[in-house]
């Protein structure tokens, strides 16, 4: 039996049985695609979801430009205060209006991040939040944000799982970019092929003491967009950002088209409208986020001051 149903989006019928069904995909003029499943119509409701095929990064970016927009990105750490905040935040995020969510993997040596991630990672550890439940997570929530989920983990637990695993894994839970901090230029190479593989985009960053020729590398295979690190040191929130970001966005922008998002330190509305100003593509807001999730009286309140810093953040965007 097929039906052609006139659906306020992309509904999709899962058969939550193993039986073999026979989905009938409807392509007409006036109504998004519907998948109907033809089987012993065991489908609960439970197996309904509302799946947004959302698109990558970079295009993604490509909208926003044509747009004149600049994309707001924020960071959170998966875990703090616990998972089902995590979904929370996520969902609150999206909502209110960010164009891509780095989230990270929380891990035991943040070598790159200041106090107040690390902190956040330490109490995501402690909890025992761990990589498979943050997959479940993702399992469960990804499907119901529009905007694309940028992984952010560091090297080691891509390598404890197998590159090839873990970029296979993480493409099924819908993640379309990831973020790998400490992984040197020369080792990425590996990390690419199987991230193409999938389809998801690997960000590399650059940083203000990168040597030009060196940028021009990492821009050069970049995908997704660029991360230019704003100041040298570690991740956190600063009073102002470096006006050196001017001259090195003009820089890396001589170098490629490619879009360019800048972190560290971003915490205030005058900072994304400087950051804007001097021509990001994005901004990237993560330790003052991750503090007033991690630090609030409880998760209610915390995810509260989170929609309030995030729309404040993204009403100073162009
Ligand atoms: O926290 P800040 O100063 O707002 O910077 C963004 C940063 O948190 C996020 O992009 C990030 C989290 N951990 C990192 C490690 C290295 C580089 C970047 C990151």
């Amino acid at each position: 039996m097929a039906v052609a149903l006139r659906a306020a989006s992309f509904l999709q019928l899962k058969n939550n049985t193993n039986s073999q069904h026979h989905h009938l995909l409807i392509q007409s003029s006036n109504f998004p695609r519907v998948a109907i499943s033809t089987s012993r119509f065991k489908t609960s409701m439970a197996a309904l979801r509302v799946t947004n095929p959302t698109v990558g990064l970079s295009e993604t970016f490509t909208r926003l430009r044509n747009q004149g927009k600049v994309a707001f990105i924020p960071y959170i750490t998966a875990g703090d205060p616990d998972l089902s905040t995590t979904a929370e935040a996520l969902k609150v995020l999206d909502a209110c209006g960010s164009d891509i969510i780095e989230l990270g993997v929380p891990y035991s040596d943040p070598l790159a991040d200041g106090p107040v991630i690390q902190a956040a990672a330490a109490r995501a550890l402690a909890r025992g939040t761990n990589f498979n439940a943050i997959l479940s997570m993702l399992k469960e929530v990804v499907p119901q944000l529009s905007c694309p989920v940028a992984l952010f983990t560091y090297y080691n637990p891509i390598l404890k799982r197998g590159v090839e695993q873990f970029m296979s894994i993480v493409k099924d839970v819908g993640i379309h970019g990831l973020v790998v901090p400490d992984v040197p230029l020369e080792e990425t190479e590996i990390l690419r092929k199987e991230a193409l593989k999938n389809k998801i985009e690997l960000v590399l960053l650059t940083t203000p003491t990168t040597p030009i020729e060196r940028m021009k590398a990492i821009v050069e295979v970049s995908e997704g967009f660029v991360y230019l690190v704003s100041s040298i040191g570690v991740t956190g929130a600063r009073a102002s950002v470096s006006y050196k970001v001017q001259s090195l966005l003009a820089e890396i922008k001589e170098a490629t088209s490619k879009p360019v998002a800048v972190g560290f330190g971003i915490s205030k509305p005058e900072h994304v409208k400087q950051v804007a100003a001097w021509g990001a593509d994005g901004v990237i807001v993560g330790s003052a986020m991750v503090r007033l999730l991690g630090e609030a009286k409880s998760p209610e309140e915390g995810l509260k001051e989170l929609e309030i810093f995030a729309k404040s953040l993204i009403s100073a965007l162009p």
